[in-house]
Protein backbone atom coordinates (compact mmCIF):
# COMPACT_ATOMS: atom_id res chain seq x y z
CA UNK A 1 0.00 0.00 0.00
CA UNK A 2 1.29 3.44 -0.97
CA UNK A 3 2.30 5.35 2.39
CA UNK A 4 0.49 8.74 2.46
CA UNK A 5 2.95 11.18 4.04
CA UNK A 6 3.18 14.55 5.06
CA UNK A 7 4.67 17.93 5.65
CA UNK A 8 8.02 18.45 6.76
CA UNK A 9 8.93 20.53 9.62
CA UNK A 10 11.54 23.91 9.25
CA UNK A 11 13.49 25.52 11.91
CA UNK A 12 16.14 28.36 11.36
CA UNK A 13 17.73 30.51 14.06
CA UNK A 14 20.67 33.36 13.92
CA UNK A 15 21.53 35.40 17.04
CA UNK A 16 24.79 37.46 17.61
CA UNK A 17 25.32 35.90 21.29
CA UNK A 18 23.18 35.40 23.29
CA UNK A 19 20.33 32.14 22.38
CA UNK A 20 21.67 28.62 23.15
CA UNK A 21 21.66 27.52 19.46
CA UNK A 22 22.02 23.55 20.42
CA UNK A 23 18.61 24.05 22.95
CA UNK A 24 17.31 26.00 20.15
CA UNK A 25 17.33 23.41 17.52
CA UNK A 26 16.02 20.77 20.05
CA UNK A 27 12.65 22.76 20.95
CA UNK A 28 12.11 23.58 17.48
CA UNK A 29 12.82 20.22 16.28
CA UNK A 30 10.83 18.99 19.23
CA UNK A 31 7.82 21.45 18.38
CA UNK A 32 7.64 20.24 14.71
CA UNK A 33 7.66 16.55 15.31
CA UNK A 34 4.25 16.27 14.13
CA UNK A 35 5.45 17.31 10.60
CA UNK A 36 7.55 14.90 9.77
CA UNK A 37 9.02 11.58 12.09
CA UNK A 38 11.11 9.60 9.40
CA UNK A 39 14.03 11.28 10.15
CA UNK A 40 15.30 14.92 11.11
CA UNK A 41 18.93 16.72 11.37
CA UNK A 42 20.53 20.22 12.05
CA UNK A 43 23.38 21.69 10.11
CA UNK A 44 25.46 24.50 12.18
CA UNK A 45 27.39 27.62 11.06
CA UNK A 46 30.50 27.81 13.62
CA UNK A 47 32.50 30.78 12.60
CA UNK A 48 31.29 30.26 8.72
CA UNK A 49 31.93 26.52 8.67
CA UNK A 50 29.27 24.46 8.10
CA UNK A 51 28.47 21.22 9.52
CA UNK A 52 25.13 18.76 9.61
CA UNK A 53 23.98 15.95 12.16
CA UNK A 54 21.30 14.24 11.00
CA UNK A 55 19.62 10.38 10.77
CA UNK A 56 16.88 8.80 10.62
CA UNK A 57 14.23 8.70 13.83
CA UNK A 58 12.26 11.25 15.83
CA UNK A 59 13.52 13.86 17.33
CA UNK A 60 14.41 12.06 20.88
CA UNK A 61 16.28 8.92 18.67
CA UNK A 62 18.37 10.91 16.73
CA UNK A 63 18.47 13.80 19.22
CA UNK A 64 18.23 12.07 23.01
CA UNK A 65 19.99 15.32 24.37
CA UNK A 66 20.53 18.70 22.81
CA UNK A 67 23.03 19.10 20.18
CA UNK A 68 26.63 19.79 21.92
CA UNK A 69 27.32 22.95 19.74
CA UNK A 70 30.56 25.50 20.62
CA UNK A 71 27.71 28.45 21.98
CA UNK A 72 30.35 30.76 21.56
CA UNK A 73 31.24 30.89 17.98
CA UNK A 74 27.82 28.62 16.39
CA UNK A 75 25.32 31.56 15.93
CA UNK A 76 23.33 29.96 13.50
CA UNK A 77 21.70 27.43 12.22
CA UNK A 78 19.26 25.09 10.11
CA UNK A 79 16.98 22.31 11.33
CA UNK A 80 14.42 20.06 9.74
CA UNK A 81 11.69 17.04 10.31
CA UNK A 82 11.50 14.73 7.33
CA UNK A 83 8.50 12.88 5.81
CA UNK A 84 9.62 11.97 2.19
CA UNK A 85 7.46 12.70 -0.67
CA UNK A 86 10.21 12.68 -3.34
CA UNK A 87 13.11 9.78 -2.68
CA UNK A 88 12.74 6.85 -0.29
CA UNK A 89 13.16 6.92 3.54
CA UNK A 90 16.55 6.90 3.63
CA UNK A 91 19.39 8.79 5.85
CA UNK A 92 21.03 10.59 2.52
CA UNK A 93 17.60 11.91 1.57
CA UNK A 94 17.25 12.93 5.44
CA UNK A 95 17.93 17.12 5.73
CA UNK A 96 19.58 19.38 6.04
CA UNK A 97 21.51 18.53 3.01
CA UNK A 98 25.16 19.92 2.89
CA UNK A 99 26.41 20.98 -0.18
CA UNK A 100 30.03 22.17 -0.84
CA UNK A 101 30.63 23.80 -4.13
CA UNK A 102 33.56 26.22 -5.70
CA UNK A 103 32.41 29.07 -4.14
CA UNK A 104 31.72 27.77 -0.09
CA UNK A 105 29.33 25.75 1.17
CA UNK A 106 25.26 26.23 1.43
CA UNK A 107 22.66 23.96 4.06
CA UNK A 108 19.45 23.53 2.61
CA UNK A 109 16.32 22.37 4.53
CA UNK A 110 13.15 22.06 2.51
CA UNK A 111 9.19 21.88 3.00
CA UNK A 112 6.66 20.87 0.04
CA UNK A 113 7.40 18.87 -3.23
CA UNK A 114 8.52 20.56 -6.71
CA UNK A 115 6.17 19.07 -9.65
CA UNK A 116 9.31 19.77 -12.35
CA UNK A 117 11.53 17.58 -10.62
CA UNK A 118 11.79 14.84 -12.87
CA UNK A 119 12.58 17.34 -15.82
CA UNK A 120 14.63 19.41 -13.98
CA UNK A 121 16.51 16.60 -13.06
CA UNK A 122 17.06 15.00 -16.04
CA UNK A 123 18.39 18.01 -17.60
CA UNK A 124 21.39 18.64 -15.18
CA UNK A 125 21.66 14.47 -14.99
CA UNK A 126 22.60 15.16 -18.51
CA UNK A 127 24.98 18.11 -18.30
CA UNK A 128 26.72 16.01 -15.78
CA UNK A 129 25.51 16.83 -12.48
CA UNK A 130 26.04 13.34 -10.31
CA UNK A 131 23.06 13.53 -7.35
CA UNK A 132 23.94 12.12 -4.20
CA UNK A 133 20.36 11.71 -3.20
CA UNK A 134 16.93 11.09 -4.57
CA UNK A 135 14.70 13.79 -3.05
CA UNK A 136 13.70 16.86 -5.18
CA UNK A 137 15.89 18.96 -2.32
CA UNK A 138 18.75 18.02 -4.16
CA UNK A 139 17.51 19.50 -7.35
CA UNK A 140 16.78 22.67 -5.83
CA UNK A 141 20.27 22.87 -4.26
CA UNK A 142 22.04 22.03 -7.51
CA UNK A 143 20.52 25.03 -9.45
CA UNK A 144 20.43 27.66 -6.59
CA UNK A 145 24.38 26.61 -6.82
CA UNK A 146 24.52 26.37 -10.69
CA UNK A 147 23.52 30.05 -10.64
CA UNK A 148 25.68 31.14 -7.40
CA UNK A 149 28.64 30.13 -9.18
CA UNK A 150 27.65 31.83 -12.79
CA UNK A 151 26.33 35.51 -10.95
CA UNK A 152 28.41 35.25 -7.50
CA UNK A 153 25.73 36.33 -6.30
CA UNK A 154 23.44 33.79 -3.39
CA UNK A 155 20.34 36.47 -3.75
CA UNK A 156 20.13 36.84 -7.10
CA UNK A 157 21.08 32.75 -7.42
CA UNK A 158 17.82 31.79 -5.49
CA UNK A 159 15.88 34.28 -7.79
CA UNK A 160 16.73 32.85 -10.55
CA UNK A 161 16.32 29.27 -9.28
CA UNK A 162 12.43 30.60 -8.54
CA UNK A 163 12.00 31.36 -12.32
CA UNK A 164 12.44 27.16 -13.45
CA UNK A 165 11.20 25.71 -9.58
CA UNK A 166 7.69 24.78 -10.18
CA UNK A 167 5.59 23.19 -7.39
CA UNK A 168 6.00 23.56 -3.49
CA UNK A 169 8.91 24.82 -1.85
CA UNK A 170 9.54 26.68 1.24
CA UNK A 171 12.66 26.86 1.95
CA UNK A 172 15.61 27.44 4.77
CA UNK A 173 18.97 28.25 2.68
CA UNK A 174 22.32 28.64 4.62
CA UNK A 175 25.26 29.84 4.20
CA UNK A 176 28.90 30.95 5.87
CA UNK A 177 26.92 34.07 6.37
CA UNK A 178 23.53 34.16 5.47
CA UNK A 179 20.09 32.79 7.35
CA UNK A 180 17.61 32.95 4.07
CA UNK A 181 14.15 31.46 3.96
CA UNK A 182 12.13 31.45 0.51
CA UNK A 183 8.71 30.67 0.31
CA UNK A 184 7.13 29.21 -3.41
CA UNK A 185 4.70 31.52 -4.92
CA UNK A 186 1.78 30.10 -4.51
CA UNK A 187 2.72 29.86 -0.35
CA UNK A 188 1.58 26.28 -0.36
CA UNK A 189 3.62 25.10 2.69
CA UNK A 190 3.39 27.85 5.66
CA UNK A 191 6.72 29.44 6.83
CA UNK A 192 6.98 32.38 9.30
CA UNK A 193 9.17 34.95 11.06
CA UNK A 194 9.79 35.38 14.59
CA UNK A 195 12.09 38.07 16.70
CA UNK A 196 14.67 36.82 19.56
CA UNK A 197 16.40 39.89 21.10
CA UNK A 198 19.72 39.55 19.24
CA UNK A 199 18.57 37.98 15.97
CA UNK A 200 15.82 36.22 13.98
CA UNK A 201 13.87 32.46 13.83
CA UNK A 202 12.40 31.28 10.96
CA UNK A 203 9.47 28.31 11.29
CA UNK A 204 7.04 26.12 9.55
CA UNK A 205 4.81 26.94 12.22
CA UNK A 206 4.50 29.33 14.72
CA UNK A 207 4.37 27.04 18.05
CA UNK A 208 8.00 26.37 17.25
CA UNK A 209 8.37 30.20 17.33
CA UNK A 210 6.73 29.64 20.89
CA UNK A 211 9.27 26.94 21.97
CA UNK A 212 11.93 29.03 21.45
CA UNK A 213 10.38 32.23 23.78
CA UNK A 214 10.65 34.24 19.77
CA UNK A 215 8.10 37.00 19.18
CA UNK A 216 5.94 36.14 16.23
CA UNK A 217 6.68 38.90 13.20
CA UNK A 218 4.76 37.52 10.07
CA UNK A 219 4.19 35.05 7.71
CA UNK A 220 6.47 34.93 4.92
CA UNK A 221 4.45 35.88 1.99
CA UNK A 222 3.77 33.81 -1.34
CA UNK A 223 7.16 34.10 -3.40
CA UNK A 224 9.27 36.04 -0.62
CA UNK A 225 13.10 35.68 0.44
CA UNK A 226 13.85 37.11 2.98
CA UNK A 227 17.85 37.18 4.06
CA UNK A 228 19.41 37.68 7.84
CA UNK A 229 22.86 38.47 7.97
CA UNK A 230 25.03 36.96 10.31
CA UNK A 231 27.30 40.47 10.40
CA UNK A 232 24.74 42.14 12.06
CA UNK A 233 21.59 40.18 12.42
CA UNK A 234 20.23 42.47 9.80
CA UNK A 235 17.04 41.61 8.09
CA UNK A 236 16.19 41.82 4.41
CA UNK A 237 13.24 40.99 2.37
CA UNK A 238 12.56 40.64 -1.32
CA UNK A 239 9.35 40.35 -2.68
CA UNK A 240 10.43 40.44 -6.52
CA UNK A 241 8.39 36.95 -7.30
CA UNK A 242 5.09 38.35 -5.22
CA UNK A 243 3.55 40.21 -8.07
CA UNK A 244 0.80 38.00 -10.31
CA UNK A 245 0.86 35.89 -7.26
CA UNK A 246 -2.10 34.11 -6.46
CA UNK A 247 -1.89 32.55 -2.77
CA UNK A 248 -2.47 28.66 -2.37
CA UNK A 249 -1.92 27.76 0.63
CA UNK A 250 -2.71 23.96 1.22
CA UNK A 251 -5.93 23.89 3.31
CA UNK A 252 -4.85 20.12 4.20
CA UNK A 253 -2.21 22.10 6.49
CA UNK A 254 -5.39 23.83 8.34
CA UNK A 255 -7.39 20.19 8.62
CA UNK A 256 -4.88 18.23 9.48
CA UNK A 257 -1.16 18.81 9.73
CA UNK A 258 -0.29 21.93 11.16
CA UNK A 259 -0.62 22.11 15.42
CA UNK A 260 -3.98 23.42 16.77
CA UNK A 261 -2.04 26.15 19.03
CA UNK A 262 -0.15 27.21 15.71
CA UNK A 263 -1.00 30.57 13.83
CA UNK A 264 -0.76 29.81 10.14
CA UNK A 265 -1.45 32.93 7.53
CA UNK A 266 -3.14 34.84 9.81
CA UNK A 267 -5.29 31.89 10.58
CA UNK A 268 -5.58 30.09 14.03
CA UNK A 269 -5.10 26.50 13.14
CA UNK A 270 -8.17 25.49 16.40
CA UNK A 271 -10.46 28.45 15.07
CA UNK A 272 -10.49 26.79 11.47
CA UNK A 273 -11.19 23.21 12.70
CA UNK A 274 -14.33 24.77 15.45
CA UNK A 275 -15.41 26.70 12.02
CA UNK A 276 -15.26 23.33 9.92
CA UNK A 277 -17.31 21.65 13.03
CA UNK A 278 -19.74 24.27 12.72
CA UNK A 279 -19.87 23.75 8.85
CA UNK A 280 -20.31 20.15 8.90
CA UNK A 281 -23.51 21.04 11.43
CA UNK A 282 -25.38 23.10 9.94
CA UNK A 283 -25.06 20.92 6.67
CA UNK A 284 -24.89 17.45 8.22
CA UNK A 285 -27.57 17.84 11.13
CA UNK A 286 -28.55 14.61 13.15
CA UNK A 287 -30.49 13.56 16.42
CA UNK A 288 -28.17 12.51 18.97
CA UNK A 289 -26.85 12.69 23.02
CA UNK A 290 -23.07 13.44 22.33
CA UNK A 291 -20.44 14.91 20.03
CA UNK A 292 -17.13 12.77 20.07
CA UNK A 293 -13.89 13.55 18.32
CA UNK A 294 -11.29 11.31 17.03
CA UNK A 295 -8.21 12.48 18.65
CA UNK A 296 -5.72 14.63 18.40
CA UNK A 297 -6.72 16.29 15.05
CA UNK A 298 -10.54 15.42 15.06
CA UNK A 299 -10.93 17.25 18.44
CA UNK A 300 -11.33 21.20 17.86
CA UNK A 301 -14.34 19.81 14.81
CA UNK A 302 -16.01 18.11 17.43
CA UNK A 303 -16.27 21.18 19.66
CA UNK A 304 -17.52 23.07 17.03
CA UNK A 305 -20.48 20.72 16.00
CA UNK A 306 -21.31 20.70 19.47
CA UNK A 307 -21.43 24.45 19.65
CA UNK A 308 -23.23 24.65 16.77
CA UNK A 309 -26.05 22.13 17.09
CA UNK A 310 -26.28 22.06 20.93
CA UNK A 311 -25.52 18.66 21.11
CA UNK A 312 -23.37 17.92 24.53
CA UNK A 313 -19.69 17.45 23.66
CA UNK A 314 -17.77 14.24 25.25
CA UNK A 315 -14.48 12.71 25.68
CA UNK A 316 -15.05 9.33 23.38
CA UNK A 317 -11.60 7.98 23.31
CA UNK A 318 -8.69 8.42 25.05
CA UNK A 319 -5.34 8.19 22.49
CA UNK A 320 -2.15 6.72 23.68
CA UNK A 321 0.32 9.60 23.64
CA UNK A 322 3.72 7.60 23.06
CA UNK A 323 2.32 6.32 19.68
CA UNK A 324 2.83 8.36 16.20
CA UNK A 325 0.56 9.28 13.46
CA UNK A 326 -0.58 5.98 12.44
CA UNK A 327 -1.57 7.71 8.93
CA UNK A 328 2.38 7.25 8.08
CA UNK A 329 2.81 3.58 8.71
CA UNK A 330 4.21 2.36 5.89
CA UNK A 331 2.70 -1.13 5.48
CA UNK A 332 -0.61 -1.72 5.99
CA UNK A 333 -0.66 -4.31 8.88
CA UNK A 334 1.56 -1.89 10.73
CA UNK A 335 -1.31 0.51 10.54
CA UNK A 336 -4.12 -1.60 11.41
CA UNK A 337 -2.12 -2.67 15.14
CA UNK A 338 -1.63 1.10 15.04
CA UNK A 339 -4.96 2.03 15.55
CA UNK A 340 -6.02 -0.66 17.35
CA UNK A 341 -2.98 0.46 20.29
CA UNK A 342 -3.85 3.74 19.50
CA UNK A 343 -7.69 4.42 20.83
CA UNK A 344 -9.57 3.55 23.07
CA UNK A 345 -12.80 4.34 24.42
CA UNK A 346 -14.58 5.30 27.23
CA UNK A 347 -17.30 3.41 27.51
CA UNK A 348 -19.46 5.47 30.03
CA UNK A 349 -19.47 8.33 27.53
CA UNK A 350 -21.62 6.56 24.76
CA UNK A 351 -22.73 3.76 26.30
CA UNK A 352 -26.17 3.51 24.70
CA UNK A 353 -26.57 6.75 23.36
CA UNK A 354 -26.96 8.12 19.66
CA UNK A 355 -23.10 9.01 19.02
CA UNK A 356 -22.05 12.20 16.54
CA UNK A 357 -18.51 10.93 15.97
CA UNK A 358 -16.19 13.48 13.95
CA UNK A 359 -12.65 12.65 12.46
CA UNK A 360 -10.54 15.57 10.49
CA UNK A 361 -10.46 12.77 7.54
CA UNK A 362 -11.10 9.89 5.87
CA UNK A 363 -8.06 8.84 3.91
CA UNK A 364 -8.30 4.65 3.35
CA UNK A 365 -11.09 4.32 5.83
CA UNK A 366 -8.64 2.29 8.76
CA UNK A 367 -9.69 4.49 11.29
CA UNK A 368 -12.76 5.38 10.84
CA UNK A 369 -13.60 1.07 10.13
CA UNK A 370 -11.83 0.42 13.72
CA UNK A 371 -13.12 3.30 15.80
CA UNK A 372 -16.89 2.58 15.14
CA UNK A 373 -16.29 -0.92 16.21
CA UNK A 374 -14.80 0.47 18.76
CA UNK A 375 -17.72 2.22 19.32
CA UNK A 376 -20.48 -0.29 18.98
CA UNK A 377 -18.45 -2.66 21.68
CA UNK A 378 -18.63 -0.23 23.54
CA UNK A 379 -22.12 0.10 23.75
CA UNK A 380 -22.95 2.90 21.40
CA UNK A 381 -26.62 3.04 20.07
CA UNK A 382 -26.15 4.61 16.57
CA UNK A 383 -23.22 6.25 15.56
CA UNK A 384 -23.17 9.24 12.95
CA UNK A 385 -19.84 9.81 11.30
CA UNK A 386 -19.03 13.30 10.02
CA UNK A 387 -15.56 14.38 8.32
CA UNK A 388 -14.04 17.79 8.63
CA UNK A 389 -12.35 17.23 5.08
CA UNK A 390 -14.06 16.49 1.94
CA UNK A 391 -13.85 12.81 0.54
CA UNK A 392 -10.21 12.58 -1.11
CA UNK A 393 -10.76 12.07 -5.03
CA UNK A 394 -7.57 13.34 -6.50
CA UNK A 395 -3.49 12.96 -6.27
CA UNK A 396 -1.47 16.01 -4.48
CA UNK A 397 1.59 16.98 -5.63
CA UNK A 398 2.85 19.39 -4.07
CA UNK A 399 4.29 17.49 -0.83
CA UNK A 400 1.06 15.17 0.78
CA UNK A 401 1.72 11.63 -1.08
CA UNK A 402 -1.71 10.76 -2.25
CA UNK A 403 -0.35 9.65 -5.10
CA UNK A 404 -2.83 6.53 -6.12
CA UNK A 405 -6.74 6.39 -6.01
CA UNK A 406 -6.47 3.15 -5.81
CA UNK A 407 -6.40 3.17 -1.88
CA UNK A 408 -8.94 6.58 -1.54
CA UNK A 409 -11.80 4.90 0.02
CA UNK A 410 -14.15 7.60 -1.37
CA UNK A 411 -12.23 6.65 -4.92
CA UNK A 412 -13.29 2.93 -4.54
CA UNK A 413 -16.91 3.09 -2.91
CA UNK A 414 -20.16 5.11 -2.99
CA UNK A 415 -21.75 6.79 -0.45
CA UNK A 416 -24.05 3.93 0.49
CA UNK A 417 -20.96 1.42 0.36
CA UNK A 418 -18.88 3.74 2.62
CA UNK A 419 -21.77 3.79 4.88
CA UNK A 420 -22.05 -0.04 4.66
CA UNK A 421 -18.36 -0.58 4.51
CA UNK A 422 -18.21 1.51 8.01
CA UNK A 423 -21.09 0.34 9.31
CA UNK A 424 -22.81 3.96 10.71
CA UNK A 425 -26.00 4.87 10.66
CA UNK A 426 -25.22 8.30 8.75
CA UNK A 427 -22.15 9.46 7.06
CA UNK A 428 -21.28 13.60 6.12
CA UNK A 429 -18.11 15.19 4.78
CA UNK A 430 -17.66 18.55 4.76
CA UNK A 431 -18.33 20.37 1.23
CA UNK A 432 -15.48 21.37 -0.89
CA UNK A 433 -16.84 24.86 -1.19
CA UNK A 434 -16.94 25.25 2.66
CA UNK A 435 -12.82 24.28 2.60
CA UNK A 436 -11.89 27.50 1.67
CA UNK A 437 -14.22 29.60 4.28
CA UNK A 438 -12.03 27.91 6.95
CA UNK A 439 -10.45 31.55 7.29
CA UNK A 440 -12.58 34.84 6.81
CA UNK A 441 -9.47 36.70 6.39
CA UNK A 442 -9.05 38.24 2.92
CA UNK A 443 -6.56 37.59 0.29
CA UNK A 444 -5.45 34.27 1.64
CA UNK A 445 -6.32 31.90 -1.08
CA UNK A 446 -6.09 27.83 -0.38
CA UNK A 447 -5.57 25.23 -2.32
CA UNK A 448 -8.08 22.35 -2.06
CA UNK A 449 -7.21 20.23 -5.09
CA UNK A 450 -7.00 16.91 -3.38
CA UNK A 451 -10.78 17.59 -2.90
CA UNK A 452 -11.94 19.28 -5.82
CA UNK A 453 -8.94 18.41 -9.03
CA UNK A 454 -8.61 22.02 -9.62
CA UNK A 455 -4.95 22.54 -9.42
CA UNK A 456 -3.38 25.94 -8.46
CA UNK A 457 -0.53 24.86 -11.58
CA UNK A 458 0.45 22.88 -13.96
CA UNK A 459 0.61 19.32 -12.64
CA UNK A 460 3.74 16.89 -13.55
CA UNK A 461 3.98 16.04 -16.72
CA UNK A 462 2.25 12.85 -17.33
CA UNK A 463 0.35 13.17 -14.42
CA UNK A 464 -3.60 12.29 -14.87
CA UNK A 465 -5.87 13.29 -11.88
CA UNK A 466 -8.56 11.07 -13.18
O1 LIG B 1 -8.78 6.84 6.86
P1 LIG B 1 -7.40 6.59 7.35
O2 LIG B 1 -6.50 6.06 6.27
O3 LIG B 1 -7.34 5.76 8.57
O4 LIG B 1 -6.73 7.99 7.68
C1 LIG B 1 -7.42 9.00 8.34
C2 LIG B 1 -6.93 9.15 9.75
O5 LIG B 1 -5.50 9.39 9.72
C3 LIG B 1 -5.24 10.55 10.47
O6 LIG B 1 -5.10 10.25 11.83
P2 LIG B 1 -3.76 9.81 12.50
O7 LIG B 1 -4.09 8.77 13.47
O8 LIG B 1 -2.76 9.45 11.44
O9 LIG B 1 -3.19 11.13 13.17
P3 LIG B 1 -3.78 12.02 14.37
O10 LIG B 1 -3.52 11.25 15.62
O11 LIG B 1 -3.00 13.28 14.31
O12 LIG B 1 -5.22 12.25 14.10
C4 LIG B 1 -6.48 11.38 10.32
O13 LIG B 1 -6.58 12.29 11.40
C5 LIG B 1 -7.58 10.35 10.37
O14 LIG B 1 -7.93 10.04 11.70
N1 LIG C 1 7.32 16.43 3.18
C1 LIG C 1 8.14 17.26 2.62
O1 LIG C 1 7.97 18.47 2.66
C2 LIG C 1 9.26 16.58 1.86
C3 LIG C 1 10.37 17.49 1.36
C4 LIG C 1 11.11 16.85 0.18
N2 LIG C 1 10.27 16.81 -0.98
C5 LIG C 1 11.57 15.44 0.54
O2 LIG C 1 11.11 14.51 -0.04
O3 LIG C 1 12.36 15.25 1.38
S1 LIG D 1 -3.69 18.91 -3.15
FE1 LIG D 1 -4.56 18.77 -1.06
S2 LIG D 1 -2.90 18.08 0.29
FE2 LIG D 1 -2.00 18.80 -1.67
S3 LIG D 1 -1.44 20.96 -1.32
FE3 LIG D 1 -3.49 20.95 -2.23
S4 LIG D 1 -4.90 20.88 -0.44
FE4 LIG D 1 -2.87 20.30 0.28
MG1 LIG E 1 -6.71 11.08 13.20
Amino acid sequence: MAAIKEACGLFGISSAHKEPIGFACHYGLYALQHRGQEGCGIALNTEGELSVHKDLGLVNEVFPRALSVDEEHTRMAIAHTRYGTSGERSRENVQPLLFRHHMGSMAIAHNGNLTNDAALRCRFEKEGCLFHTTSDTEVIAYLICKHRLATGDIHKAIELAMDELEGAYSLLIMTSSLLIAVRDPNGFRPLCLGKLDDGYVFASESCALDAVGAVFVRDLQPGELCIVDKADQSLTSSLVHCNAIKSSLCVFELIYFARPDSVIDTISVHQARIRSGSFLALEHPCQADVVIGVPDSGIDAAIGYSRQSGIPYGIGFIKNKYIGRTFIQPKAGDRESGVRIKLNPIASTVRGKRVVLIDDSIVRGTTSKRIVRLLREAGAKEVHLRSSAPPFLHPCYYGTDIDSRKDLFACKYDHQQMMDILDVDSLGFLLPEQVVKLSDHQGIGFCSACFTGVYPTAVPKGASNA
